[in-house]
């Protein structure tokens, strides 16, 4: 499942320069004609695909920009120089909308594809080219057109590198909010994000990786309780998940059983996803003396018989995010780099997504599946097996609810 990174950006094109209005003067010549020189043209907006960028974070802190304007034109017949066009560089994969019209300009997809976005503006004339055999002097001159500009829209799908699981409360909204420049909402009551979210994490100057907080999963959520479930399909291509656990929650109940519950639901809907890359994060360390922080987090450690990676981090305070999100960095490039190396490495990874894309997509259709026989009235196969003996006692079963298997 893709998301939409978005931004939106001004564009303008530079101005004509304008054309000159100049007449020779000489020494022996005592009416200098005209040599008045054209101004350049503007220069244009451009943008270029490239392979080397994977998301469109660098339009999110500049958001304007201009390409240079032509020079005026000068005496002596000299053009003025052409506007050095401005070409923007974003990833294989961008689409670019006229914001205000909604049209599509064109999609860059290919390495080193260009689209010009805003043509410069046509230069003037300079009065030479206005000489003519009646107008010896032409005063007449024309100024620059101005450059075009205009408001875009870019558009990319992206992969999340990373997706965050956790129950609602655990602050996985606070914690996207607080490593990236995403803004989702943060509440204090479960259920506050309903729709996934996006963050682009910057590492460092030059490396990234992107993020995606889905709603909180609960008990029973695999059977379509609440929203979460259908959210995971967000995560079932992701390379790393944070499982985001609440050390202090307020109703005093154990951390330990929040995070089972979230490997319950997240192992019905898919077995193999459990074998994705996984971290335990553990938040609002803030809440707590270290004693106890110590005591809970060995005890989450424990009770999970916890191997991986852990993590305890207060996200509202950013402590230990940044540390954490460069480890996140650290295992995502070891990782692109194994790819490269080893092809077999390379291979399981791609079968491990297969069978997660797969289980998914046959999870989702017969919770669909379910859901329609429910309408309909019919109960499905299994929760009938729960009534076996009733079922079994039935003496004549064509007299009985029809029986529809669900896959
Ligand atoms: N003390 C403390 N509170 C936190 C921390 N992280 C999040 N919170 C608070 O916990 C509450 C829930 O945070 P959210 O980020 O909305 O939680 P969520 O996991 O996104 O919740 P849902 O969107 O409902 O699934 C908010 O009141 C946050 O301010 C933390 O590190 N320390
Ligand atoms: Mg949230």
């Amino acid at each position: 499942m893709k998301f939409v990174d978005e931004v939106s950006i001004f564009v303008k094109a530079g101005d004509g320069g304008n054309g000159c209005m100049s007449f020779r003067r000489e020494k022996f010549i005592e009416f200098g004609g005209p040599n008045g020189g054209d101004g350049g043209d503007g220069g244009s907006v451009l943008m270029e695909a490239d392979e080397n960028l994977n998301t469109l974070l660098d339009y999110r802190y500049t958001r304007r920009f201009d390409a240079q304007r032509g020079q005026n034109g000068m005496g002596s017949e000299k053009t003025g120089a052409k506007g050095e066009d401005l070409i923007l560089k974003v990833p294989v994969g961008t689409t670019i909308i006229d914001a205000n019209t909604q049209e599509i300009i064109g999609d860059l997809v290919e390495h080193g594809q260009r689209i010009m976005v805003a043509q410069g503006g046509w230069h003037g004339l300079g009065n030479t080219r206005f000489k003519s055999s009646t107008n010896r002097a032409p005063r007449q001159t024309t100024p620059g057109k101005p450059g075009e500009s205009r408001d875009l829209k870019l558009e990319l799908k992206v992969l999340a590198d990373v997706g965050l699981l956790g129950l609602p409360n655990a602050g996985k909204s606070t914690f996207i909010r607080a490593v990236s420049a995403a803004k989702p909402k943060v509440a204090d009551y479960p259920f506050t994000t309903l729709t996934p979210n996006l963050g682009v994490v910057g590492v460092g100057r030059f490396q990234n990786f992107v993020i995606a907080d889905i709603p909180g999963l609960i008990e029973g959520a695999a059977e379509g309780t609440g929203l979460g479930i259908r959210f995971l399909k967000h995560l079932t291509r992701t390379r790393l998940l944070l499982h985001i656990v609440d050390l202090a929650p307020l109703d005093e109940s154990d951390p330990a059983e929040a995070a089972q519950i979230i490997l319950n639901e997240v192992e019905q809907f898919s077995p193999a996803l459990m074998q994705r890359e996984r971290w335990l994060v553990l938040n609002k360390a803030d809440q707590l003396f270290d004693d106890e922080r110590n005591e809970r987090v060995q005890h989450v450690i424990e009770q999970l018989a916890w191997e991986g990676p852990v993590f305890v981090i207060s996200a509202i305070e950013r402590e230990g995010t940044e540390a954490l999100c460069k480890e996140i960095m650290r295992f995502l490039d070891q990782r692109a780099a194994r790819i490269q190396e080893e092809p077999e490495f390379a291979e399981q990874l791609a079968a491990l997504d297969q069978l997660i894309e797969d289980e998914a997509r046959a999870y989702l259709q017969s919770l669909d599946d379910r859901r329609a026989l429910r309408r309909a009235g019919v109960k499905p196969v299994d929760e009938l097996l729960d009534e076996e003996e009733d079922f079994e006692d039935e003496e004549d079963p064509e007299d009985g609810p029809e029986i529809i298997y669900v896959r």
